[in-house]
């Protein structure tokens, strides 16, 4: 299976995903500088019910915290994309020191860690199937950068002890996911893809300017958790980012001047 060592890492993951070499790979490095303002695109319309919150799960590359997804009671609209699409998780990425673990760069700049909501296209019956199609996900990015404790993300690192070994999974209810988000949505959009295996070419990216903070004993609870199972040796999950891909063409757009 996948990971992010030597052995199993992105550099090897072409061998069993050849669409790791595709037109429209993630993450980019954003260049706002060659970021063009387009004054078309649309404010970006979150809506989510916290009743949605449904679990959180150390899935073995990171951890996600699931949303039930059969109604549009969690939803974005809006922004670049057409139509509704639903929440159906949310999960990060980070590094094993403040000075690496997103997978977005900004003109060269990482975050220590990044936010992912990943929105599926309700166009299409339901999740599996819109993550095949070009416009079938939405995935939302936000980074964060060391600063003072953020208070919205304890609910979150608590209920970590519970989920420390990959499989370990327990409740999460009640959790409005709008929370973690910075009060400005100004957004760069471009079209990529999934950042882990299968990679799959369906994802509309909002990349949102604005990062939120994250302190480093926050950070540290991050690289608490796992990439092992309970019985194995453990291996601290940390280092779970994909290096940016080439642009191969692609246009980033602001939706700011
Ligand atoms: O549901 C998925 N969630 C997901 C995406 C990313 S992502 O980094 O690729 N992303 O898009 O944000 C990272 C993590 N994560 O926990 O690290 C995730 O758990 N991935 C996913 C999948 F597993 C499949 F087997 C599949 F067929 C499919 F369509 C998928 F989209
Ligand atoms: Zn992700």
């Amino acid at each position: 299976a996948w990971g992010y060592g030597t052995q199993d890492g992105p550099e090897t993951w072409a061998e069993s995903f050849p669409v790791a070499n595709g037109p429209r790979q993630s993450p980019i490095d954003i260049v706002p500088t060659q970021a063009q303002h387009d004054p078309s695109l649309k404010h970006l319309k979150l809506k989510y019910d916290p009743a949605t919150a449904k679990g959180i799960l150390n899935n073995g590359h990171s951890f996600q915290v699931d949303f039930t997804d059969d109604d549009n009671s969690s939803t974005l609209a809006g922004g670049p994309v057409t139509g509704i699409y639903r929440l159906r998780q949310f999960h990060f990425h980070w590094g094993s020191s403040d000075d690496k673990g997103s997978e977005h760069t900004v003109a060269g700049t990482k975050f220590p860690c990044e936010l992912h909501l990943v929105h599926w296209n309700t166009k299409y019956p339901n999740f599996g199937e819109a993550a095949s199609k070009p416009d079938g996900l939405a995935v939302v990015g936000v980074f964060l950068k060391i600063g003072s404790a953020n208070p919205r993300l304890q609910k979150v690192l608590d209920a970590l002890d519970d989920i420390r070994s990959k499989g370990r999974q327990t409740t999460f209810s009640n959790f409005d996911p709008k929370t973690l988000l910075p009060a400005a949505l100004d957004f760069w959009t471009y079209e990529g893809s999934l950042t882990t295996p299968p990679l799959l070419e369906s994802v509309t990216w909002i990349v949102l300017k604005d990062p939120v903070s994250v302190s480093p004993a926050q950070m540290a609870k991050f690289r608490s958790l796992l990439f092992t199972s309970e019985g194995e040796a453990p291996s601290c999950m940390v280092d779970n980012f994909r290096p940016p891909q080439p642009l191969k063409g692609r246009k980033v757009r602001a939706s700011f001047k």
